[in-house]
């Protein structure tokens, strides 16, 4: 997928002054090639501002089946957009599938890494994801679970580790059938 280039000069730059402001010495021996690292380092965790997830979803399987679809407990890691600080756990994607066709379920997985690798609200990131696949695949629905902690409220502020925010999408069938939610959230919660 084309992805254009961030600007890892810039952030070399203004990474070297936040050294100067901590009233580190950016020249010293283990912080010489910091501001280069950290600037690769960004570009990784923030490729997916460059990227179109609905490009994931383009191509699907003729594949009778029009049952929920669930790919639960994706490892994810998002950053915090209020203090740049990393929120991590568990995204839960599930969709019913309408007209015959069925997706890649790794493509699944591609949208929410997309979506989580910018600067995120885990509410926004939520809705962003369940909305990429309803409008591309037209479904009868998308209903997506968020579990994460916030290393804003475990290392600094509050620092309440273990407190997981739980969010939830849901669009469609999820949205207005009682039954088909409680399926969805019986088997997010099913532990095996
Ligand atoms: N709704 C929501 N809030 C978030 C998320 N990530 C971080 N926050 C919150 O964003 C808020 C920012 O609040 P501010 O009062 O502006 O910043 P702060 O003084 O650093 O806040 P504290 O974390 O309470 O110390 C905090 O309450 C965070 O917990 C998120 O994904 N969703
Ligand atoms: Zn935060």
């Amino acid at each position: 997928m084309a992805c254009k280039e961030i600007d890892k000069p810039k952030i070399e730059q203004a990474f070297r002054m936040i050294l100067e402001a901590i009233g580190e010495d950016p020249d010293r021996e283990g912080l010489r090639d910091t501001p280069k690292r950290v600037a690769r380092m960004y570009e990784e965790i923030f490729s997916g501002l460059w990227c179109e997830p609905r490009e994931f979803l383009q191509v699907s399987f003729s594949e009778f089946h029009d049952e929920l679809v669930l790919v639960k407990d994706i490892p994810l890691y998002s950053m915090c957009e209020h203090h740049f600080l990393p929120f991590y756990g568990k995204a839960h994607v599930a969709y019913i599938p309408r007209g015959g066709k069925v997706i890649g379920i790794s493509k699944l997985a591609r949208v929410a890494e997309a979506y989580a690798k910018r600067p995120q609200l885990q509410e926004r990131l939520t809705s962003q994801i369940a909305d990429c696949i309803y409008e591309t695949l037209n479904p009868h629905g998308v209903g997506v679970v968020i579990e994460a902690e916030h290393m804003c409220m475990t290392m600094r502020g509050i620092r309440k580790p273990g407190s997981i925010t739980v969010t939830s999408a849901l669009r469609g069938l999820f949205e207005t059938r009682h039954q088909t939610r409680e399926e969805l959230l019986s088997l997010i919660l099913n532990k095996r």
